[in-house]
């Protein structure tokens, strides 16, 4: 931990002139501070910017809405959703992930709205601070083909059922604002 007005870095530096309310000459100061600067850069973790896109598809049947999670390969359940490759605007890559992970082509997509999660993750050592963007589609059919290489599991689930499924509270938050918005 580094102390900017500590009393280690001041050994040798005093003198009876100019001293201020810390009772350290002003170039001492100065060279304290500097100090501690470098060592707070030295020792500050790298954090890499990543960002993703997706779909949250939904399904209408009367007044009720269903939603399609996925189980990531990692484990947990979220919503379809990958990087960019290069070239391709969010919703190219939000639509092309949500066809290469659950077969989906037919749907109508909500382009007015978007909702994005942010979170930071270590993977290897590295620290990443990630925003995900999702887009709403508003799904033809239920029909989806388990793409297996992607994803381990889906399914299909109301509200209650998909707030309990979902493991990280940002993705949670993100279905709780959908939820709202359709219904408001
Ligand atoms: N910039 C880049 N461009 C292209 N390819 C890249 C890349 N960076 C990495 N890749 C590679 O591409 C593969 C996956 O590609 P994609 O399939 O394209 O990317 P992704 O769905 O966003 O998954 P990813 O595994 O990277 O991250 P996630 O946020 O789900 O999971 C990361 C961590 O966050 C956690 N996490 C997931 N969702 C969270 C949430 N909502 N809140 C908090 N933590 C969450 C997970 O448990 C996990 O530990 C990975 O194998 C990766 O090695």
């Amino acid at each position: 931990m580094c102390q900017r007005f500590g009393g280690g870095f001041g050994v040798g530096l005093r003198s009876q002139a100019w001293l201020n309310h810390n009772g350290y000459h002003p170039l001492a100061m100065k060279m304290m501070n500097a100090a501690c600067l470098n060592y707070t850069q030295m020792n500050e973790p790298q954090i890499t910017k990543d960002e993703s896109f997706g779909i949250i598809p939904i399904l209408r049947q009367g007044d009720s809405y269903s939603f399609l999670l996925i189980q990531h390969q990692a484990g947990h359940w979220g919503f379809p959703k990958g990087h960019a490759n290069s070239g391709e605007s969010p919703v190219q890559t939000a639509c092309r992930e949500l066809r290469e992970e659950t077969g989906i082509s037919d749907y109508t997509l909500l382009e007015e709205v978007s909702f994005s999660e942010s979170y930071t993750f270590t993977r290897k050592g590295e620290t990443f601070a990630k925003t995900v963007t999702y887009f709403l589609a508003l799904v033809k059919s239920a029909t989806v083909v388990h793409q297996i290489e992607e994803i381990q599991n889906y399914t299909w689930a109301n509200y209650e059922t998909a707030i309990n499924l979902i493991n990280y509270a940002p993705s949670r938050q993100i279905l709780q604002d959908v939820n709202q918005y359709l219904n408001s």
